[in-house]
């Protein structure tokens, strides 16, 4: 289990380590339009579980949002805090 910190600070890490085989450097080289397409389609899936599926499905289609919304940012170069502090 990890937090959505941790999980931003792993895909930070593998956006400059760009190991062999990462799902993310791949999703990363797509570029901001792919990764924004991802993150609609995932937003989508969420609706969708919520009224739906179980809180299990749910729960598992908003973590793979987070996932998609990190990507976009690295992507286009946010940190944590430039999103923080409009919370
Ligand atoms: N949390 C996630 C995560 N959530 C979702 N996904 C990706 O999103 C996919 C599910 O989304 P889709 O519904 O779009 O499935 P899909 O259409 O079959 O996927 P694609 O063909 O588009 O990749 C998964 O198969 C993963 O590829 C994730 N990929 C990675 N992580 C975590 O990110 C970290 C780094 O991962 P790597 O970069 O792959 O090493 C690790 O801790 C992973 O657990």
């Amino acid at each position: 289990m990890k937090t959505f910190d941790e999980l931003f600070a792993e895909l930070s890490d593998r956006a400059t380590a760009r190991p062999e085989g990462s799902g993310t450097v791949a999703a990363l080289d797509a570029g901001v339009h792919a990764q924004g397409k991802k993150v609609l389609e995932e937003a989508g899936e969420v609706w969708i579980a919520a009224e739906h599926e179980s809180d299990e499905r749910l729960a598992e289609e908003v973590s793979q949002l987070l996932y998609r919304v990190q990507v976009l940012m690295l992507g286009r170069g946010l940190t944590l805090e430039d999103v923080y502090r409009h919370l």
